[in-house]
């Protein structure tokens, strides 16, 4: 089947040789739609107010019961609920880009999709745009065309909003991805890894071997301490210096984007600094946040505690070095797994800090933007 869907949207065809970078098409508000898509009529629009804990909790359970799955299907993301919030209100967000599609009926959510305003830097030009995240249809109304509703209505409200192109990731294949990356992760908690079936013991291994290959220090090797509020001038100045390298990267634009993407929460995010003593100035940082798992029909055990690589930057340090440190905090924080994809300069420290290559792509793509496919190691951009 071809993509009825997507060969109808301003994206770059599968097979186009794209040379130049530029918006695929521009239109202006007379072009957009005022009114909403139309939806089957079982079904209405509903804007989720994340300030409301029970609307918070709804978008919660939608995706804790029908998010995505690895291959196997054997992990279903688990976003917290705070962390979720964190997610969706960063500063400038709107509330009119968290959509939900409810059955008229019983009031339930069955669709969820989201954007959220960002700065990103295509090949050194900052682009306002959207980045969209957790599309949703519950798994008992798939095959429905809704996803394609949600998108062009998501679409239609950033147009409203006068922005015109979006980023977003997936483990699928669509027209066309600007990236192709692998997903890394190193174990920390061995032995649960291995029962849940996460890792397999390789054959002639014991167990006390494969645990005692995997073990990390407690403490660190280097002074790093969480970011502070008086730090971020200075972080927001080594991050910018540092992401501009990178093909496509975010623009930090202010103290205050930094201070909500970087401040450390329990169980959402914890960004590390190392603060030059003389000049006060933020030199290192390594960042994760948590993303748990379910672990779908295990006897034992429940949940996969798993950190996912955020953003990290070393400059007296090596990378290794710093996501070495990085390793021993989520030790210590508990966790079972640490994830990260091939971005940013990740490959050079994965065969010394002993990850191991997962079994699945991560696609990345930008929406009404054509530019020349990038290497995993030119994208400085993480989504959640
Ligand atoms: C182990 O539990 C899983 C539960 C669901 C899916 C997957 C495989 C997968 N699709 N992993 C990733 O997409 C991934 C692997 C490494 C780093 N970031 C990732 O995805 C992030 C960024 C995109 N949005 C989801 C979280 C694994």
């Amino acid at each position: 089947r071809g993509h009825e869907f997507w060969d109808t949207q301003p994206v770059p065809k599968i097979d186009d040789k794209i040379v130049e970078s530029g918006p695929i098409e521009n239109k202006t508000l007379e072009d957009v739609r005022k009114e909403p898509l139309t939806l089957p009529p079982a079904f209405e629009w509903i804007e989720l107010d994340c300030n409301k804990s029970d609307e918070l909790k709804e978008i919660y359970t939608l995706l804790y019961e029908n998010y995505v799955e690895d291959d196997d299907n054997m992990f279903r993301f688990d976003y917290s609920p705070e962390f979720l919030k964190w997610a969706l209100q960063p500063p400038g967000f709107l509330k009119e880009w968290h959509i939900g599609v409810r059955v008229v009926e019983s009031k339930k959510l069955v669709g969820f999709i989201s954007g959220i305003p960002a700065t990103i830097r295509v090949e050194g030009k900052p682009i306002t745009m959207v980045e969209i995240n957790f599309l949703c249809v519950h798994k008992k109304l798939r095959e429905k065309r809704l996803a394609p509703v949600l998108i062009k209505e998501v679409t239609r409200r950033v147009n409203l909003r006068n922005i015109w192109q979006a980023a977003y990731t997936a483990g699928v294949v669509l027209p066309k991805p600007v990236a192709i990356c692998k997903y890394w992760h190193r174990s920390i908690k061995q032995q649960k890894l291995v029962e849940v079936g996460f890792s397999a013991l390789p054959p002639k291994m014991s167990m006390a071997s494969m645990v005692k290959l995997y073990r990390i220090n407690d403490e660190m090797k280097h002074p790093l301490r969480p970011l502070t509020k008086e730090d971020v001038p200075s972080f927001r100045a080594l991050l910018d210096e540092y992401l501009s390298k990178y093909k496509i990267a975010p623009e930090f634009a202010t103290d205050e984007d930094v201070w909500h993407w970087f401040e450390t929460r329990k169980d959402v995010i914890t960004c590390y600094v190392k603060v030059d003593e003389t000049t006060k100035k933020v030199t290192d940082a390594f960042s994760f946040y948590n993303l748990p798992s379910t672990i779908i029909g295990n006897a034992k055990h429940n949940t996969l505690k798993a950190a996912f690589s955020f953003y990290n930057v070393a400059t007296t340090m090596s990378l290794t070095e710093l996501v070495g440190d990085a390793l021993v905090a989520a030790k210590k924080m508990d966790y079972d797994v640490y994830n990260c994809l091939d971005v940013f300069e990740n490959s050079t420290f994965f065969k010394d800090l002993k990850f191991a290559i997962g079994d699945g792509d991560l696609q990345y793509y930008l929406y009404n933007y054509s530019t020349p496919t990038k290497k995993s190691s030119e994208i400085g951009l993480v989504l959640l």
